[in-house]
């Protein structure tokens, strides 16, 4: 009897270790740290409790509607299955858009355009018709240097050629402000795939400047040339903005990697982006980037591991830095703490729709030395165009 009692006793303990044993294992897997990254890691990073290496992140990669795998703390990457998105729309054709929009940018820069045209076919250009056409250049944002470039070589040829004939002085006005905003870089924003991997694109930029939207309007583009997109949502910072960023890429059959974790690892995102954009065999990867500038060192750690974390399976091939046109100087001094942290490769200048200050383009494409390859022109989804020298300024003296 008192052999069963102490048996039972035993038994009793061993199945009471076991319980709490099994709630602490429950406990550990149900419960990531807060610092804990799906994705891969760098040498950098704090040491993981549970490490997952890229092949290990595979398991994070569900469709909507699956029960969640891990622990909510922890990112879960989400591929929407091709079969749930809407009937794609079919986007305008990307060529011939400049011509479509030209009407509002030529109704923006009006004063730019219009006004030094005015000023240049006075019989009389005296010192103050020039302090003036300086300052119409100066206030549609086209920086100092260029500024007096222009105003030289525009005194020179007066002084050749005069200023009577108005379509002499529009001749000659085009092409020197042509010369500014250069035709010969080299501005294709189509690239076409690897021989084995998608061509990757970063967008980078600081928010509201209309960073989403624009992947959105440009997934739209790259569709209309017959490209397969995929997306990657690594602007984790806002959770709505990979919501945003879905939308886009649902309406055009476009796929977007995406973690519904608010803070999620973005480095994490952009990984899975380009894996499921290798698995899958697509043409191009386009990836969103928070970009917040907190401090410089800051975005220099988001960006680089971004970067870094990527090139771990391919390339990153474009770096496209996307600016609002509206902010004019403070737009200059972002493009250039950009261009410090990333290599940058293009930019995209939005809401040139609503500033008469045209002229930027010319300062921002100075400042980097990288071309302007697209401009947005409004809100619709359509409303992004590429850019093209010769119609821009068209645009802005008609
Ligand atoms: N008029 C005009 N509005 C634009 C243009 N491009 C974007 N917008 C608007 O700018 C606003 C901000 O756009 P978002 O794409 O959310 O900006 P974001 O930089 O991605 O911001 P986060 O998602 O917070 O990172 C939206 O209301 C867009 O519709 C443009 O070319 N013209």
């Amino acid at each position: 009897m008192p052999e069963q009692l102490t048996l039972i006793i035993i038994l009793i303990a061993v199945v009471a270790v076991l319980g709490i044993g099994g709630a602490f294992f429950l406990l550990r897997s149900n419960k990531a740290p807060k610092d804990t990254y799906t994705g891969p890691r760098d040498s950098n990073d704090p040491a993981p409790t549970a490490t997952l290496e890229p092949e290990a992140a595979e398991a994070s990669v569900s469709s909507p509607g699956a029960a969640p795998e891990t622990a909510l703390e922890s990112p879960v990457v989400e591929m929407p299955e091709e079969t749930e998105a809407p009937a794609a729309e079919v986007p305008e054709p990307v060529y011939g858009r400049l011509a479509r929009l030209r009407a509002r940018l030529a109704k923006s820069n009006t004063a730019l355009g219009k006004g030094l045209l005015a000023l240049l076919s006075q019989d009389k250009i005296d010192e103050d018709v020039w302090d003036e056409i300086e300052e119409t250049l100066l206030l549609a944002d086209l920086g100092t240097e260029p500024t007096m470039e222009l105003v030289d070589a525009l005194r020179e040829r007066v002084k050749v050629e005069g200023s009577r004939d108005p379509q002499r002085v529009h001749d000659m006005l085009r092409e020197e402000l042509l010369k500014l905003v250069d035709p010969t870089m080299d501005r294709n924003f189509i690239p076409e795939r690897h021989k084995d991997r998608p061509n990757v694109i970063m967008v980078v930029g600081v928010n509201g400047v209309g960073k989403t939207t624009t992947i959105g309007k440009m997934a739209r583009v790259l569709v209309a040339e017959n490209k397969d997109v995929l997306l990657g949502a690594a602007d984790t910072f806002r959770a709505a903005a990979a919501e945003q960023l879905a939308t886009w890429g649902d309406r055009v059959g476009v796929p977007t990697v995406k973690s519904d974790v608010d803070g999620a690892d973005p480095a994490s995102v952009a990984f899975e982006a380009v894996r499921a954009g290798i698995e899958q065999e697509v043409d191009i990867v386009m990836i969103d980037t928070a970009g917040r500038l907190q401090n410089k060192v800051g975005l220099m750690d988001e960006l680089g591991k971004i970067k870094r974390v990527i090139e771990k399976q391919a390339t990153v091939d474009e770096v496209l830095l996307v600016l609002d046109a509206t902010t004019g100087q403070n737009g200059l001094t972002q493009a250039k703490v950009f261009a410090e942290v990333v290599n940058v490769t293009g930019i995209v200048l939005t809401k040139l729709d609503g500033t008469a200050k045209g002229g930027i383009v010319v300062a921002i494409q100075r400042q980097l030395g990288v071309p302007v390859k697209l401009v947005g022109l409004g809100e619709g989804p359509d409303d992004l165009a590429p850019f093209d020298a010769e119609a821009f300024v068209d645009a802005l003296l008609d």
